[in-house]
């Protein structure tokens, strides 16, 4: 079945995907010459945008990169809007030696700092394979300072596609990113996603790779059925702990998101009398194995202040072979481990401390890029992970990779990670799929963010949920 092209142009591809996806064009009849005309004629015009008017200077290196810099300079040239290369290195490849020849612009040869408005970062892009030289450090860092603004083509040079990792200290920072053909993995893993400021993507007709990650676009939710009612609509159950205001926190969140009807399970009567009730939120208190065999629950989510004890311990065993699909987070994630298997559709919701923690206990090698430990745990775990940071990671137990775009750095506050959990939860109990409520749960947050502004706390961003949702009903 042919995608929508928004899907396509949503994946996320690797060199080798990239250089597979090219050959596969050429191969359709595109000559390499004719797909940079494209890459750099779609940049140039990006660029001619950005400049209106004022000067130019592309600095190009060896490779193809360098012979999109060459098409950007004659785009610009042909718009009548003064540009300048500046050739760091002779061309090298004949699709970049093609790209000089047709440019019949001014070309200097890299010596000089020139000046200007804005500065073209062609120097290299995929092809970068090891840290830039000292002479070309230099060049980038002062053609960059030397002008307003600063436009990578395709990749800032000095970062790795692939892992996103700068190998050079101290690059120039990037006002906008133009991705050729397909999104890299640098365009939204930290450091790199940093670094690139706004990003722009031409499409040069790259179809759909199997299995490639692709981006978290807006999910569209639907207002409930006519005939709805609330357990039609889903009942999530919370499990309360040691520190019942993760929990609310919880709950808040997944009250305005989907779920007909939240329930605070507390397994102590005592403590859940001193936490400040909620009037839409029924709290139930009682033995947490009881309270758990309600037929009637669509989705369960145990963590948010749970405790790390011995009761917190088989309340986690008791809730993982109820078989109701579930979200473990928080202190649940610092007991799991192989010794207790996941019964049923099962997410977890590690950040960085707990991702350590759950590849101890998974004896998982902690190295590699946050997606390949992401994809190694939901293997070997056999559920959904949702590995949580700036650049939050969603991997199913298959492999299926959803990588969310950054999301507001305010984020970066206590509670927030309970309220992600409890928009997850709100979605599984609504439709029960693991994958989707996760990406659903993961965009509603950075959604909330957004609205909330700088500096919100993290009720403020519960409350602030239904509003993303509203945004996105279809
Ligand atoms: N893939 C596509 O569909 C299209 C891609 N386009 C553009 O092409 C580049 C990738 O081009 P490529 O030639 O593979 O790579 P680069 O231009 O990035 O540079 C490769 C050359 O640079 C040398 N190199 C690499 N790292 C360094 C370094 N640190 N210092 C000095 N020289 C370096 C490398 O030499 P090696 O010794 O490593 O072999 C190469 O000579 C892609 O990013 C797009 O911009 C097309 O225009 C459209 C289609
Ligand atoms: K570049």
């Amino acid at each position: 079945m042919t995608q929508p092209r928004d899907v396509t142009l949503s994946q996320i591809l690797t060199v080798a995907q990239m250089r597979a996806a090219e050959d596969e064009l050429v191969a359709g009849g595109l000559s390499v010459e004719a797909l940079m005309e494209v890459a750099g004629r779609g940049a140039g015009e990006y660029v001619r945008r950005l400049a209106a008017g004022r000067s130019v200077t592309v600095l190009c290196g060896p490779g193809n990169n360098g012979g999109d810099g060459y098409v950007i300079a004659r785009h610009l040239m042909e718009h009548g809007n003064p540009v300048t290369v500046v050739a760091a290195r002779e061309p090298a490849t004949a699709a970049a030696i093609n790209a000089r020849h047709l440019f019949e612009g001014n070309v200097t040869d890299g010596h000089v700092i020139v000046s200007g408005d804005v500065f073209v970062d062609c120097l290299f892009g995929s092809g970068l394979s090891r840290a830039l030289p000292e002479d070309l450090l230099a060049l980038v860092k002062g053609l960059s300072a030397a002008h307003h603004l600063t436009v990578a083509v395709d990749l800032p040079s000095g970062i790795e596609s692939d892992s996103g990792a700068p190998l050079n200290h101290d690059l120039p920072q990037n006002d906008v990113t133009i991705a050729l053909g397909a999104w890299k993995q640098a365009h939204w893993t930290m450091p790199a996603c940093a670094n690139m400021g706004v990003l722009r993507l031409v499409d040069i007709g790259v179809t759909l790779r199997q299995n490639a990650p692709r981006l978290l676009l807006r999910p569209r939710f639907q207002a409930p059925a006519p005939d709805a009612h609330k357990y039609r609509r889903g009942l999530l159950g919370i499990v309360s702990g040691a520190m019942p205001g993760a929990s609310i926190l919880s709950a808040t969140a997944a009250l305005r998101v989907g779920a007909g009807y939240v329930k605070l399970l507390h397994p102590d009567s005592r403590l859940a009398a001193c936490v400040a009730p909620l009037p839409e939120l029924v709290t139930t208190a009682g033995a947490i194995d009881d309270l758990v065999s309600d037929p009637r629950l669509a989705a369960l989510l145990l963590g948010p202040g749970l405790g790390r004890d011995d009761t917190a311990r088989r309340h986690l065993e008791t809730v993982v072979t109820r078989g109701v699909p579930t979200v473990l987070d928080a202190d649940a994630l610092m007991l799991l481990g192989p010794d207790i298997p996941l019964k049923a559709p099962t997410i977890l919701t590690p950040h960085e401390g707990e991702m350590a923690a759950l590849e101890r206990a998974f004896l998982l090698p902690a190295n590699g890029t946050r997606l390949h430990r992401a994809k190694a745990l939901a293997k070997q775990a056999r559920a959904t992970v949702v590995l949580k940071g700036p650049d939050s990671i969603v991997v199913d137990a298959s492999g299926r990779v959803v990588v969310a775009p950054r999301a507001s750095s305010w984020l970066s506050s206590a509670g927030t990670g309970d309220v992600l959990a409890g928009l997850i939860a709100s979605r599984l109990a609504v439709h029960g799929e693991t994958l989707r409520a996760a990406c659903e749960g993961v965009w509603l947050h950075g959604e909330a963010a957004r609205l909330c502004g700088p500096a919100f706390t993290s009720n403020e961003l519960a409350q602030a949920a239904g509003r993303a949702l509203a945004g996105a009903l279809a």
